[in-house]
Order: C-alpha cells, then sequence, then structure tokens
C-alpha cells in the first residue's frame, strides 16, 4: 500500500487527522531525562507509546537530531516506531533538493538509510531533482508549496505570470509530476486564504499542514478551507505543543492530553 493509502487507513482507524511532529529541543526535556545517556530515545519512545491511538502519522525533524549529533538516536526511534505501530507511518522531514545526482543520495537517506515513509522536499531546483523521490510509487514525496512562516511571502508569492508562484508550484506539481500519484503538498496551517486557493487547484492532492499549536494556526479554518471533497486529505501537525505540554516525569501523559484535545477540535470541524 502506497503513503498516502496508508495515511488514509490510518486516519480512518484512529479517526485522527493528526501528525504529532519530533522536534528535540533537549533544554525543554524533563529534567530526570535532559542528562540521562539515551535521552532523546527515551523521550521520544515514550511520546510514541502514548499517543500513537490517537494520530495518522509521526513526522521527525531531521535538523533538529542533527544538530545534535543524534541520528543514530533518530534511526532506531523510527525503526521502533514501525516494528511496534506498523500501521502509523512516519515522515522525515528533511527540506532535501538538490541537482539529480545528489537528490539520488538524498532519496537513499531518506528512504533507504532512514527507511521513512515518506520524505519533505524543496521543490525549487525543478522536476529533475525531484525525480529520485517520485520513482518510489510507494513513499510520499511531500512538497513545499506555501509554508507556515512570516517569511513564506518573500518569494513564494512573487507574480509568476499573473499568478503568485505557489500557486505555479501547485499546478506544475498536480499536471506533472503526479504521474505515480504519491505527491502531497505543504501548506502552512497559518494561511488559510491560501489553502483555499491551493485546494481549487489541486483536487483532492493531501497537504501536510504544519503551524497549528505553537504557530497559532487556526483549525476550523484549515478545515474549512484545506477539506478536499471525497476525502479529508489533510495531514496535521503539530510539534511543540503536543511534545512539551508538560515537563515533569508525567510529560508523556500531558502530551497524551495535548494529542487528545487537538485531535477532539479538529474532529469537531470535520
Ligand atoms: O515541512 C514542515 O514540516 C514544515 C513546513 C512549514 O511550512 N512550516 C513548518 O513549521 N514545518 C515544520 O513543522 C514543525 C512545526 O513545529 P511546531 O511549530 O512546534 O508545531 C517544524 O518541525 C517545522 O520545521
Amino acid at each position: 500500500m502506497g503513503f498516502i493509502a496508508r495515511v488514509d487507513a490510518a486516519q480512518r482507524a484512529n479517526n485522527s487527522l493528526l501528525c504529532v511532529g519530533w522536534d528535540p529541543e533537549l533544554e525543554k526535556f524533563p529534567a530526570h531525562l535532559r542528562d540521562t545517556p539515551d535521552a532523546l530515545f527515551a523521550f521520544f519512545k515514550a511520546i510514541v507509546d502514548a499517543t500513537a491511538d490517537l494520530v495518522c502519522c509521526y513526522k521527525p525533524q531531521i535538523a533538529h537530531f542533527a544538530a545534535l549529533g543524534a541520528e543514530d538516536a533518530l534511526l532506531r526511534l523510527i525503526r521502533y516506531t514501525q516494528a511496534a505501530y506498523p500501521a502509523i507511518p512516519v515522515i522525515l522531514d528533511a527540506k532535501r533538493g538538490d541537482i539529480g545526482s545528489t537528490a539520488e543520495k538524498y532519496a537513499t537517506e531518506a528512504f533507504g538509510r532512514y527507511g521513512a515513509d515518506a520524505v519533505t522536499l524543496n521543490p525549487y531546483l525543478g522536476h529533475d531533482s525531484i525525480a529520485p523521490f517520485l520513482k518510489h510509487a510507494d513513499k510520499g514525496v511531500i512538497l513545499l508549496c506555501r509554508t507556515s512562516n512570516p517569511g513564506a511571502k518573500d518569494l513564494q508569492d512573487l507574480d509568476c505570470g499573473g499568478k503568485p508562484l505557489y500557486q505555479r508550484v501547485a499546478e506544475t506539481i498536480a499536471r506533472d509530476w503526479n504521474g505515480n500519484r504519491n505527491c502531497l503538498l505543504v501548506v502552512g496551517a497559518t494561511w488559510p486564504q491560501q489553502l483555499a486557493e491551493v485546494r481549487a487547484i489541486v483536487g483532492d492532492m493531501p497537504f501536510l499542514v504544519p503551524g497549528v499549536g505553537a504557530q497559532g494556526g487556526n483549525v476550523q479554518q484549515i478545515i474549512q478551507n484545506g477539506r478536499g471533497k471525497a476525502t479529508d486529505a489533510l495531514i496535521i501537525s503539530s510539534s511543540r505543543a503536543i511534545l512539551y505540554a508538560g515537563s515533569g516525569e508525567d510529560f508523556a501523559d500531558a502530551a497524551r492530553s495535548a494529542a487528545i484535545t487537538q485531535r477532539d477540535e479538529i474532529n469537531r470541524y470535520r
């Protein structure tokens, strides 16, 4: 089964569009874990065990692990999650993008080394930079379209023949890159108007929507503007607001409560 079908199945099984991101910030870890030898693995294993029945996928952010020299912990966490909860896909948030020969190596990193079920990519080097990922028909290829950050407008909104560049990106991906039906788009939760515009361009292509929780995206507007017609076609991702909901020994219970609240808020508007 391909990534999009697997996410769809997990969304039905858990009645949840919520994705929990793994963004380790050691200073926010509970004190009893912070200085232990395998703190990252212990922290995220506890988060996964506390939330696996509440989510449709997980999204580790590779820079957050690499900055700590913790690629090995990331690898073991992905392996653990896939073995313990095989119905829950894992997205590697890497935002890679490079010339074809290097892109091949990035694809091997994401799908071979880490065994991720999907990866986030920057599409601005064009089709040949994404082709090494697209050919993996069972994997998800999640392309930045209109990102959640304030600076998204600086380049992504530039006029491109009468339409903003991010709309041209959406058109191009839907028309020319999605032969294997394995493309998804990133549209930030902080831009409800753009969610509606991109949805009108790409039909039911699924969106990864980061930016709820810590970045303040409005869930009601995301659902109203971002939903597909036949399926929800939304993966709504939150990292810090779930991971660091508590900072004591009961951090995993606090994360579970925050995930339930976020899942339920999303479901209220579906
Ligand atoms: O691709 C992403 O996941 C992503 C795209 C985007 O436009 N905005 C965005 O915040 N993200 C990622 O989503 C996560 C958001 O974290 P929180 O703001 O803590 O929920 C971070 O890991 C970001 O790198």
